[in-house]
């Protein structure tokens, strides 16, 4: 008679590994505030996420450890199975490239055509001239401003320019994708617009971490919810509990 075989790696495996894990993160600022604590949390790769809580809850901080802005006074953090730790300042930029960063501000170009901003990021990675054109092309469509390519920033609506920050954030293809208060500009037709368009990602296999503080925002795009309250964690809420 045959041994029973466990299916629980193979769900594991069906499921995901983690793309972001926050092992007992601890964030302390040079003025001594601590901004997060004892953080621990994984999200799995092809997931979405919102991190919320109130002004000064961390959760740009959490955002700026995982780009490795910044630096956890305590704790581990592996990103896509590469602990963050052992990356040292050379090593940031091709850490980068395997994030897409999307900004409240979306920090765009003004001087430089809408192509030029969103090929930035291949520019400096290397990419030929010809995939360039492809992809960044590609980004736009999938933004849907393939259009504007031609014009500058400064032509476009704020909700657009913010299209063109998520395009530029995609391009590269990123393992993750995170936005810091992406519709903070944004009136709430257009933000619900946006946060779709992160769901969307989501969809077709990115990793989606999103920082908002606009709670009948989240609610209305049903993913999951992490909460913080003065640096700790204090709820995690699942996509199908979200109310
Ligand atoms: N560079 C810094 N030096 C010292 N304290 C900081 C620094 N950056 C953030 N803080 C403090 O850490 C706490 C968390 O800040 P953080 O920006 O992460 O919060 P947040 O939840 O993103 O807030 P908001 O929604 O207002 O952007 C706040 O009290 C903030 O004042």
């Amino acid at each position: 008679m045959r041994a029973p075989v466990s299916l629980a790696p193979v769900w594991t495996e069906l499921r995901g590994h983690a793309v972001i894990r926050f092992d007992q993160v601890s964030k302390r600022y040079e003025n001594g505030h601590e901004a997060l604590s004892q953080l621990s949390f994984e999200v799995k790769e092809g997931e979405m996420a919102f991190v919320t809580g109130h002004s000064g809850a961390g959760k740009s901080t959490l955002l700026k450890l995982l780009a490795l802005i910044e630096r956890p006074s305590h704790g581990h953090i592996v990103l896509d199975g590469q602990p963050l730790a052992k990356i040292h300042r050379g090593g940031i930029p091709k850490l980068r490239r395997r994030i897409g960063m999307v900004f409240q501000d979306h920090r765009l170009l003004m001087d430089r055509t809408v192509f030029a901003n969103v090929e930035l990021p291949l520019v400096i990675g290397g990419v030929a001239p010809v995939e360039r054109r492809r992809r960044v092309r590609a980004a736009l469509e999938k933004v849907g401003l393939l259009d504007y390519e031609r014009q500058l920033p400064d032509s476009l609506s704020t909700g657009e320019q913010q299209r063109v920050g998520i395009a530029r954030a995609i391009v590269g293809r990123p393992t993750l994708l995170i936005a810091d208060e992406p519709t903070g500009n944004l009136d709430p037709q257009l933000a619900v617009e946006i946060m779709e368009l992160f769901a969307e990602f989501q969809q077709v296999g990115t990793t989606v971490l999103v920082a908002s503080h606009d709670l009948p925002l989240i609610k209305r795009i049903r993913k999951r919810v992490v909460v913080l309250d003065h640096g700790r964690l204090v709820a995690d809420v699942a996509a199908e509990e979200v109310l």
